[in-house]
């Protein structure tokens, strides 16, 4: 479960999101809303990249604010248009996520299996293309042991063999794990192979469950 509570997140002085108290209980969200309402700005406040004023509250005890440390080994993302410094491998991307949430050893190798990433993980990511990068990202999302994982636009840039993989990833993490998702987007959610997956809308600045 997760609490956000008393958020406001302003550029400048315009005030681009708030949610005064709203509650997330387990589930699988698609996190719908038109260019520019809010989602990236949500999850990566949601997920401690961006500072923000008020809280996002794990569990109903482990705080952004309060608990930094243990709370970001929770709660992970990956980006909508994902940007790695270009010298490192996937390998010492995944070594370095692995390390710092606590990753079982071998953890990785069924992700790179079932997205067939062995051929390249061990090149650097500048010689990726935009669908490597964002698998890359979706990997390093699935490491540790995460209670949320926050996928900022996960579908763009991925080609329709790995759509089905996934879903499959977000499926089993979500039975076995019992781990909340946010997949933030622009267009419904069109996946018959999600089963339950509920709606939250970014509108008007500022989250809903219901249009
Ligand atoms: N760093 C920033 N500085 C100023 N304004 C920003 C910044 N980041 C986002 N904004 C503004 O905040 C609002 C929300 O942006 P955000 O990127 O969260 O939207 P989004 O729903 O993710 O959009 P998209 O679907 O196009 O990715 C927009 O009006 C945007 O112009």
């Amino acid at each position: 479960m997760l609490h956000i509570k008393n958020f406001r997140k302003v550029y400048g002085r315009y005030v681009a999101l708030q949610v005064d108290n709203f509650i997330i209980t387990p589930g699988i969200y698609w996190v719908q809303g038109v260019n520019g309402s809010g989602k990236s700005t949500l999850l990566k406040a949601l997920a401690g990249i961006i500072a923000f004023e008020g809280d996002s509250i794990l569990h109903q005890h482990v705080s952004l604010k309060q608990q930094p440390t243990a709370y970001r080994r929770l709660v992970n993302f990956a980006e909508a248009e994902p940007v790695f410094p270009d010298f490192l491998t996937g390998v010492e991307l995944i070594k370095l996520f692995s390390a710092a949430k606590k990753a079982p050893p071998h953890q990785p190798d069924y992700y790179l299996e079932s997205m067939q990433m062995t051929a390249y993980i061990g090149d650097p990511v500048s010689t990726y293309s935009s669908g490597m990068l964002k698998k890359l990202a979706l990997v390093l999302a699935f490491l540790g042991q995460p209670a949320c994982i926050l996928l900022d636009e996960p579908l763009t840039t991925l080609d329709a063999d790995s759509l089905p993989i996934l879903y499959d990833w977000i499926a089993n993490q979500h039975d076995q794990q019992g781990t909340t998702f946010l997949l933030s987007s622009h267009q419904s959610f069109a996946g018959q192979a999600l089963p339950r997956v509920q709606n939250l809308f970014v509108e008007h600045n500022t989250l809903q469950s219901q249009r």
